[in-house]
């Protein structure tokens, strides 16, 4: 029966082997949307996602007819016990969630054709959830960027080094989950290679990776997102490229290049220099003051940046701070894990103070 009760249109004259093929995919889309279901529940508390989840599983629920389930022939099928090995080893979350959102839309596509021959509305509907199974894995992307962002602590901004990847890698073995790369003097071959390695190196431990400056470049690489200082394109421009979901940030050192930033949807912004730092010389430090400001006002994730290590990391959460951006401290450091460890957990600390100070 249709799902208005009506006979489905060919469904007498659809073949066995085809109601399998619709009886195997309508299980496989509707247990790899449970998978993703989860995770937009449990692990996003995202309520909204979980809906659009329920509402496919059970669309596809109301598709599974009786008929459809007694072709079932698991003892006869050669596919039962063909697994890839790939599919026994999942990484983390992201892995999990990216395997299934794949099976799923493969699993539409699948149900869109053969479901045809069995009702074009089966066809239809698959076609119009396969969409929205898009739409679904383009929110959840930014969604789990976002929430990546707003966990990170510590930003590390790379400077050119020989022992570039050895330092980021060690930090990223370190609890990094942030990391920018910024080399404001190689030609873009270098640039487009290295950013690319640092891209997958950053992934393969689940830390969001930025480019500066180049929107790009960051567009071509597929990075998590880009950094803009006041002289780099507007925030507008870089959204018209990157879209929505991914990460813009934008330096500032004054309440009012802060106002701008918020007004043009800056995800994050960097807070500094807040000290003269050789990192950056031409640009005058901001100070502690502008630390406070950020701290009192700023509503989105912001990094205060500037001649930050272990001796000025005190003073810098008496301005406020509860996040922070280094490049020399990380990058000169003799041993990154160390000192990147030393950081999270001062960073920790701090943001368990504020917590309990918030909640009086
Ligand atoms: C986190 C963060 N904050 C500030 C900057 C500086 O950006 P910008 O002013 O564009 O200067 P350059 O880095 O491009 O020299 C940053 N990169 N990251
Ligand atoms: C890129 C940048 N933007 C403001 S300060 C700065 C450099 C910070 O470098 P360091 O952490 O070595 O002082
Ligand atoms: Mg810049």
């Amino acid at each position: 029966m249709s799902l208005e009760g009506q006979p489905h249109h060919n469904a007498h004259l659809t073949p066995p082997s085809v109601c399998r093929i619709l009886d195997a995919n309508l299980d496989r889309a509707r247990e790899g949307i449970r998978i993703v279901e989860e995770w937009c529940r449990f692990g996003l508390n995202n309520a909204e996602l979980t809906n659009t989840c329920k509402q496919m599983r059970q669309e596809l629920g109301r598709w599974h007819s009786a008929q459809l389930r007694s072709a079932r022939n698991t003892p006869d099928d050669p596919g039962v016990d063909l697994t890839h090995p790939r599919e026994e080893r999942r990484e983390n979350v992201e892995q999990v969630l990216q395997a299934n959102l794949c099976r799923v839309e493969e699993a539409l596509r699948v149900l869109e054709e053969y479901g045809k021959l069995y009702d074009p509305d089966l066809g239809r509907a698959c076609k119009q959830m396969r969409y929205q199974v898009y739409t679904l894995e383009s929110n959840f992307l930014a969604d789990q960027r976002q929430q990546k962002l707003k966990q990170a602590s510590l930003y590390l901004v790379t400077s050119p080094s020989d022992r570039l990847f050895e330092v980021v890698e060690a930090a990223l073995q370190g609890g990094l989950t942030l990391v920018q790369y910024r080399d404001k003097d190689t030609d873009d071959v270098t640039r487009l290679n290295t950013a690319q390695k640092l891209k997958h190196l950053c992934h393969d431990y689940g830390a969001l990776f930025i480019l500066n400056d180049r929107v790009d470049l960051a567009l071509a690489i597929e990075a998590d997102g880009v950094h803009l200082g006041q002289q780099d394109v507007p925030i507008s421009f870089a959204r018209q490229l990157l879209g929505s979901q991914r990460i813009i940030g934008r330096s500032t050192t004054s309440p009012e290049e802060m106002r701008r930033a918020l007004a043009e949807g800056a995800d994050y912004v960097g807070v500094g220099p807040v000290y003269a730092t050789p990192t950056k010389q031409d640009k005058t430090p901001a100070g502690l003051d502008y630390v406070r400001y950020a701290a009192e006002r700023c509503p989105i994730p912001w990094f205060a940046i500037g001649g930050i290590d272990m001796n000025t990391l005190p003073q810098v959460f008496e301005g406020g701070a509860t996040r922070v951006a280094v490049v020399r401290a990380l990058m000169q450091a003799e041993q990154p894990t160390l000192v990147t460890q030393y950081f999270l957990s001062q960073l920790a600390w701090i943001n368990r103070m504020r917590r309990r100070d918030e909640q009086g």
